[in-house]
């Protein structure tokens, strides 16, 4: 474990340590997997598209929560700029890929997020609204810090179908692993100013953002509905 002059790890790569099963398990899924070699169904990656549309959503005001809750000019101006970046950066991907994959971005809108995606987002939204801004950057770190950590490796060898090559590009990119340092430096900043209790929770809602990410795909893959329509 690398750490600092005064001998303690940076918050962030305790957190990660601690995690270390559930990252292997996610570069495992198949979802990652097939996207990485251009295998995956088109029907798989169209549900998950739309899953993320719905999820945008709802993660773009978690942000615009941490806006209202920073401590700083610095942090305010950060989650300002990536909430408007869920918008300029993500939301145009999808829209961009929405038509080669059979996608309405609109429809998608009108319809009752899947059952990962409900649990998810009501998790994000309950932290950003009970929790310190600690405890909210620790449950957002995992959405920016996974798709980091899967498009630096999807990236080393791109597949040869253009749908996933663009998508892996989009969170292969130098702005989008800017954004993810930022985050991990203020998780690290924060953590060092929370007491044991919050840390304790930071420790909880990163475990379980990340735990959602890989159910988030797990569901893409199966195309889970929910049981028993009315
Ligand atoms: C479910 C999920 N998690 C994270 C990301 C990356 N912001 C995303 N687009 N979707």
């Amino acid at each position: 474990m690398v750490t600092d002059a005064g001998g303690t790890a940076p918050f962030h790569q305790e957190l990660e340590e601690h995690s270390r099963p559930v990252w292997d398990a996610i570069f495992e899924l198949p979802f990652v997997r097939e996207v990485g070699d251009g295998t995956l169904a088109l029907e798989r990656f169209a549900y998950f598209i739309a899953q993320d549309v719905l999820y945008l959503d709802q993660f773009a005001r978690v942000l615009a929560r941490g806006a209202t809750l920073a401590d700083t000019p610095a942090t305010r101006e950060m989650f300002l700029r990536h909430a408007a970046n869920v918008g300029r950066v993500e939301e145009r991907l999808h829209e961009d890929l929405a038509p080669r994959i059979g996608l309405d971005v609109e429809a998608v809108r009108r319809q009752e997020p899947a059952p990962v995606t409900v649990a998810y987002t009501d998790h994000l939204l309950r932290v950003a609204h009970t929790g310190t801004l600690g405890e909210l950057v620790a449950a957002v770190l995992p959405c920016y810090w996974v798709y980091a950590r899967v498009g630096e490796r999807l990236a080393r060898r791109l597949p040869d179908h253009d749908v996933y090559r663009q998508w892996i590009l989009a969170y292969a990119s130098p702005e989008f692993h800017r954004s993810v340092d930022e985050q991990l430096a203020l998780v690290d900043r924060l953590a060092t100013l929370a007491g044991a209790d919050e840390r304790r929770l930071m420790h909880q809602w990163f475990l379980r953002s990340l735990r959602y990410e890989w159910m988030f795909w797990d569901q893409a893959y199966r195309t889970l509905r929910w049981p028993v329509a009315p």
